[in-house]
């Protein structure tokens, strides 16, 4: 297992956010985190990426305990992420954002930079190279030269993931990378999934777009109210009712709920 989640628990004050989570991402797996809004999907990948402190549980990386550390110590065990809402460099250039990535393995000496040494033109040079190799791996249509910002949202998405692979990690979490994308981009998202996987990255997934999730996975663990009420091949958790029930048992105004519940639905009702 590249990832073991044990008994995780998060409260913020009376609300249990993440209550008694548990869940696997083997190595080299695509594993699906789903549930309605506010089903603690993203409180989950805070606590399992440093980002929050639980409240109880643990989070294994690669066999290593690593719970409650920060999210530079737990990026330097091997987990990379990408975020909901872009937290790219806007005003950094495509090529340096991806640059950025590269830090965490590349071995730099604060007197080399301030020299301007050989063996820091030499790293400078290696960092560069690695980054036109993701943005070539994420097919990146943009100018690369270019501010990050000035890119289409979808092609920012790209970046998100580039610089995340550049980090060279054993687990990738991708939070909600579907959100924003247009038909053709989702296609293009779902190919781009697989061929992480098949470089060996482990890929666990938060994501609404069911259609996206029921093709990539292998398996989908499902929460609501912060518990795990499924976890199983994506046949059989469209078609458990617990699942259906969270998601048409909620009253929401969110079209991608409703999406979601339309597919688990449908699908479900057909299957049974
Ligand atoms: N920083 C916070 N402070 C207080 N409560 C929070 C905070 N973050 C999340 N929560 C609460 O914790 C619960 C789980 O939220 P979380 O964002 O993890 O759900 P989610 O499944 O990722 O939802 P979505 O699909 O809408 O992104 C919700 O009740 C939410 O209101």
């Amino acid at each position: 297992m590249i990832l073991e989640v044990k008994d995780l628990r998060l409260a913020f004050g009376g609300v249990r956010a993440v209550d008694c989570l548990s869940f696997s991402v083997g190595v080299g797996e695509i594993v699906s985190v789903i549930g309605p809004n506010g089903a603690g999907k993203t409180s989950a990948f805070n606590c399992v990426s440093g980002f929050y402190q639980p409240t109880g549980g643990t989070v294994r990386l690669a066999g290593e305990d690593v719970t409650g550390r920060r999210p530079s110590a737990i990026a330097a065990r091997g987990l990379a992420r990408t975020f909901q809402n872009l937290r790219l460099f806007g005003e950094l250039s495509v090529l340096d954002n991806v640059r950025a990535g590269t830090h965490l393995w590349l071995k730099q000496r604060a007197v080399d930079a301030l020299l301007h040494t050989p063996r820091y033109r030499r790293s400078e040079r290696e960092a560069t190279d690695e980054a036109h190799k993701w943005l070539d791996f994420v097919e990146l249509r943009g100018d690369r030269a270019g501010l990050v910002r000035n890119l289409p949202y979808g092609e920012q998405r790209r970046v998100e993931i580039a610089r995340a692979l550049a980090r060279r990690p054993k687990l990738l979490l991708l939070d909600e990378p579907a959100a924003g994308l247009n038909h053709g981009e989702k296609a293009e998202l779902l190919t781009l999934i697989r061929r992480i996987r098949e470089l060996g990255v482990a890929i666990a997934l938060i994501e609404h777009d069911m259609g996206l999730v029921m093709e990539v996975s292998e398996r989908v663990v499902v929460l609501n109210f912060g518990k795990e009420i499924a976890d199983g091949r994506p046949d059989d958790v469209r078609r458990n009712p617990a699942v259906i029930e969270a998601y048409l048992g909620r009253d929401t105004d969110d079209d991608e709920v409703h999406a979601a519940r339309t597919e688990l639905a449908g699908e479900g009702t057909q299957h049974a």
